[in-house]
């Protein structure tokens, strides 16, 4: 995209791909280019572009790569990026259908809170939530300090609220198949046509969906990654005793941890424990952890 905003196709130098087999050996990512990044380019005759450069990244997210048949052995998963220099992680869920997964919005929170991305929540679907049940969550994350969005796309609400918190900033959405994002995309910008998930039968197999991101200029200074058919999300790279950092609320506690490497689940001395045990981190957040961190372990085993 250029900075009018108008889309260009472009293709990777070879000098860039070349430097990047070098580093096969060391494999780790699968992409070389990502939507969001910033490069820069030379124009061609008929309209294409070269990338001649990639700039450094301000953050970037990503996910282990879904298993792939042949690709990987021994399990062993690679990073996939998904988008890069992104200001605000916009992850939506619905209240229903599907239902609001509380361990979900948990795992996405630690995967921008991981890449240096600023998350915020949305509840979509409140039109099915009549006598409010979702307030103990929409408190709970706000006391812990992230913007809460409630939205429903067929009564309008929440729409400006969260039009208005976009405006000037590259912002990402992320959630799972189905809750709304490109319902919401459509209210939120009506002129832009973001495709609204239908079932389609464009293979036997099941379900056709693009896997890469889409990034569009849709105010000025304002950008929107949608992601769609992206439900699997794996974070990636994180150590066990980093985990903990990434539940925000739990980082005034960690400097009470007797040892630098508690990963808070049975050590002795444990200032999470403790508080979790006073009713300062709450029930939903601890077990969320704990279930992350189960998830971990396993990726040692290589
Ligand atoms: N009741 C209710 N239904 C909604 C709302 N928003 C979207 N839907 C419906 O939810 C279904 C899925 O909406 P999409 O916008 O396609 O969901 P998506 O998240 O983009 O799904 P993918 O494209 O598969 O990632 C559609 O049938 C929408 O009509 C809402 O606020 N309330
Ligand atoms: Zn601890």
């Amino acid at each position: 995209m250029d900075k009018n905003g108008d889309e260009i196709r472009c293709y990777l130098r070879g000098k860039i791909l070349n430097e990047y087999k070098l580093k096969k050996d060391k494999l780790i990512t699968l992409d070389i280019a990502a939507v969001g990044d910033i490069v820069e380019f030379n124009l061609n005759e008929d309209g294409t572009g070269v990338i001649e450069e990639i700039l450094e990244r301000k953050n970037h997210i990503s996910r282990k790569a879904p298993r792939m048949k042949g690709a990987s052995y021994r399990g062993e998963r690679l990073e996939q990026i998904i988008a890069a220099n992104v200001d605000k992680m916009i992850i939506v869920n619905s209240w229903e259908l599907p239902k609001f997964n509380n361990r979900l919005v948990d795992r996405m929170l630690v995967v921008a809170e991981s890449s240096g991305v600023a998350p915020s929540i949305v509840i979509n679907k409140i039109d099915l939530d009549e006598s409010n049940v979702r307030n103990k969550f929409v408190n709970l994350y706000r006391s812990i300090g992230y913007k809460v969005f409630e939205t429903s796309t067929i009564n309008n609400s929440g729409i400006m609220e969260l039009k208005e918190f976009i405006r000037n900033s590259v912002a990402l959405f992320w959630g799972h198949s189905g809750v709304g994002k490109s319902s919401l995309l459509n209210k939120l910008y009506p002129d832009l046509n973001f495709k609204v998930g239908e079932v389609s039968d464009y293979n036997k197999r099941g379900r056709h969906t693009t896997v890469t991101a889409v990034m569009k200029k849709v105010e000025e200074n304002t950008f929107v990654i949608d992601t769609p058919g992206i439900r699997e999300i794996d974070p990636y790279g994180i150590k066990k005793e980093d985990l903990g950092h990434f539940f925000i609320e739990f980082g005034e506690f960690i400097q009470n941890c007797r040892f630098n490497t508690c990963t808070h689940y049975h050590e002795p001395g444990c200032g999470v424990i403790e508080a979790y045990r006073d009713g300062k981190i709450s029930r939903e957040r601890y077990e969320s952890y704990l279930a992350l961190l189960e998830t971990i372990e396993e990726d040692l085993f290589f």
